[in-house]
């Protein structure tokens, strides 16, 4: 780009002179990204930045030298004059990173109602919180009054006007220690009540999510939310409202003896305090946005640390250790980006601040010194005033600050109360009904299904939709299982063999069709008393961060033994493993602590414990050696001729663990397309036997 045409743009950025910003006018080929200072990828509604190719920049040093000054007039005019230095709205990122939208507004009345109806039971600790809160207030604002009494009838030689007012300054004291302290301990344990409820209530909403909720939403994100998020939302009673009242009444007591005291005076600090609370309030807003995007920020930041630390052995295996930095450090920079704003605002409130209130002591003393030479007051009078002055000033103050950090918290709970609003799955708010017992019969009728994981924002809500527009993953599935019969599902990568257990186990729901269970629809049993009856071992089984003894009896209702528990890990064939652990049965064990194949062993041994009417396994024995294979397939089918009649569904690839299903299913292109014996879909020569022939020839 030669420099007539560079000229064409208006030079911006202050910290990185590689970016202008500009109409748009080049050909989308010839940019490279889109960003503002401080690497920030964004785009504004009329106005693009972007990076020239260092290619195309100008080597012309007079206009550098031309646009590095415009640069700085640009930034300097823009800091100055409130411009777009100031703009947190370029937090918007224009590219491959997800952000999820900010929440709704919600006003502080909102917050406070929806913080008081968690309280319940514990709101006797707010009432004695606040009346404590006023006594001493009054106590604490009359301290000034008297304090000056006592030290000017001392100077005057009124001994008895001197106790009696050093006896009140006594009472005064002690009376507002005692009460600062009742305050400070009821709101503490408000407080405390208000975390674990709101907690309680996040997780309980949480818990009760549809599955593909958890498909959009990052663990990191809500753990986020029930920890930080919900510590600050707890601070709007117990620490800034409490602050607020506070800092009102102590303020009013102060106004009240200003007034008396000299009304010019006290009219021209309260004018200074309106001043300084127009210009907090708009730092307060400005200071409650930052915050909103701040949480945001923490929280993807959270979730790229947690995703990355979660996968520590692939980023190790992969040397990708720089690249997880830089992708955590671009969180970082925004972060820096809206705490560099945040900052500078902080400053310049601060600035007004000093201003104002060292101007009204200069004007108390150069006011009250003139009228004390005139005669028209007494040095008491001027020093009572300055006293009250500096408490009304401060008051006012700290009224802004706790308004600011009430907003701050108010920001803090909209994506919590957001996420609390979310009502629970449909699957527990409908009772639906137990059977007496489950025979194990499931018909799949007409089924199709796509997954539900795409995210629609309306009014800045998440809401999700089935309207997503996905590729199917099942269309008009029809197939029936008998109870009791051992079924095997096979099939291609990918072609659906696990979507249609999630069916079964109603972890999505069908787009269209029905599936029956004993005949009955699955919608209308009993979601947990059907799941209940249900041994499932995923392909991925993830243990729990307990012992292997609660691991294997996890999601057990009945009572078990000792016994039963080692049984069921002799059945999976695990008892040994578990018995040469340090601790045995209660070794603490995690994902990282075992293999792929003793997590699928304890896995086996969980469903059978629960001795299920149905076991579904998915690749249940992928990550066993041959040998375990071989007992745990022998075991599969003992199950299945003991004395209780039980459907078992095995996902599979492997030719020994299928053939000796009483049906195989074969799944392809979105469909059941083969249903047979080993043996009859081996004879029709299609797609099955497509599949061992390929399995065989692996083997050779
Ligand atoms: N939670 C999910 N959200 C969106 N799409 C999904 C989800 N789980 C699976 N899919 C998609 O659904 C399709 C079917 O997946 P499924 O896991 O049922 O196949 P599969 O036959 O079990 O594969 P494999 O043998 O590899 O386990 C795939 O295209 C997959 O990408």
């Amino acid at each position: 780009m030669n420099s007539s045409i560079l000229s064409s743009f208006n030079s911006y950025t202050p910290h990185n002179y590689n970016y202008i910003h500009t109409k748009p006018l080049l050909q989308p080929k010839h940019l490279h990204f889109i960003k503002t200072p401080l690497n920030f990828p964004t785009k504004t509604s009329n106005i693009n930045f972007i990076k020239i190719p260092k290619c195309l920049s100008t080597s012309n040093k007079d206009d550098d030298y031309i646009s590095n000054l415009n640069q700085r007039f640009d930034f300097f005019c823009s800091f100055f004059s409130f411009g777009s230095w100031w703009s947190l709205s370029s937090y918007n990122i224009n590219g491959s990173e997800k952000f999820p939208p900010l929440a709704k507004n919600v006003t502080v009345v909102e917050a406070f109602w929806r913080i008081w109806g968690l309280i319940e039971d514990d709101k006797w600790a707010v009432y004695v919180a606040f009346a404590a809160l006023t006594v001493a207030a009054l106590s604490e604002i009359s301290i000034p009054a008297v304090l000056t009494m006592s030290i000017f009838s001392a100077q005057r030689g009124e001994t008895a006007a001197f106790y009696r007012n050093a006896q009140f300054l006594a009472i005064l004291c002690v009376s507002s220690g005692i009460c600062s302290g009742l305050r400070s301990g009821c709101f503490a344990i408000a407080n405390m009540t208000l975390v674990r409820r709101l907690r309680e209530t996040l997780y309980d909403a949480l818990l009760h999510q549809d599955i593909y909720f958890f498909d959009v939403e990052a663990v990191g994100d809500l753990t986020s939310r029930l920890g930080t998020d919900c510590q600050r939302l707890s601070r709007i009673i117990g620490n800034d409202l409490h602050l607020i009242i506070r800092n009102t009444l102590q303020g009013t007591g102060a106004l009240i003896n200003l007034l008396t005291l000299s009304r010019p005076l006290a009219l021209s600090t309260l004018a200074i305090c309106l001043i300084l609370s127009t210009i907090f309030l708009l730092y307060g807003r400005y200071q409650k946005n930052a915050a909103k995007i701040t949480q945001e920020f923490t929280a993807m930041a959270n979730e790229v640390a947690e995703g990355t630390l979660s996968l520590i052995r692939v980023v190790r295996a992969y040397g990708t250790e720089q690249e997880e930095l830089e992708r955590f450090m671009r969180w970082l920079e925004k972060l820096t980006f809206v705490g560099v704003r945040e900052t500078a605002a902080y400053g310049l409130w601060n600035l007004s601040f000093t201003t104002l209130y060292r101007s009204t002591q200069v004007i108390a003393v150069i006011f009250g010194g003139l009228a004390i030479i005139a005669g028209q007051t007494s040095a008491e009078q001027l020093t009572k005033y300055i006293l009250y002055c500096e408490w009304l000033i401060y008051a006012a103050w700290r009224i802004q600050d706790n308004m600011s950090s009430l907003l701050q918290s108010t920001g803090a709970c909209e994506k919590v109360f957001q996420l609390m609003n979310f009502l629970p799955s449909d699957q527990f708010l409908s009772e639906g009904f137990k059977l007496e017992r489950l025979r194990g019969q499931i018909e799949f009728v007409d089924v199709s299904f796509h997954y539900p994981s795409r995210r629609v924002f309306i009014g800045g809500q998440i809401l999700l939709t089935f309207k997503s527009g996905q590729v199917p993953v099942l269309e008009n599935v029809n197939f029936s299982i008998k109870g009791g019969d051992v079924v095997a599902i096979v099939g291609p990568s990918g072609s659906g063999k696990s979507s249609l257990v999630n069916l079964i186990l109603r972890l999505y729901e069908p787009t269209s069709g029905q599936i029956l269970i004993d005949n009955f629809p699955l919608q209308d049993l009993n979601i947990r008393w059907l799941r209940g009856r249900i041994g499932f071992v995923g392909q991925e089984p993830h243990i729990f961060h307990m012992d292997i003894k609660s691991n294997i009896t996890y999601g057990c209702y009945k009572a078990v033994s000792q016994e039963d528990i080692e049984r069921a890990a002799k059945q999976a064939y695990a008892h040994h493993f578990i018995s040469s652990l340090p601790h045995g049965y209660e070794t603490l064990v995690d994902d990282n602590l075992l293999s792929g194949g003793q997590k699928q062993r304890i896995a086996i041994a969980r469903a059978i414990l629960r001795d299920p009417d149905i076991l579904i396994l998915d690749e249940a024995t992928s990550a066993l050696d041959a040998e375990s294979e071989h007992y745990i397939k022998e075991l599969i089918y003992s199950l299945k001729n003991g004395f209780k009649m039980r459907t078992i569904i095995i996902i599979a690839h492997r030719l020994s663990t299928i053939e000796a299903a009483d049906r195989i299913m074969v799944t392809d292109s979105r469909q059941i397309a083969e249903v047979g014996e080993h043996q009859e879909l081996l004879e029709k020569g299609g797609l099955y036997a497509r599949l061992m022939r390929k399995q065989r020839d692996a083997l050779i």
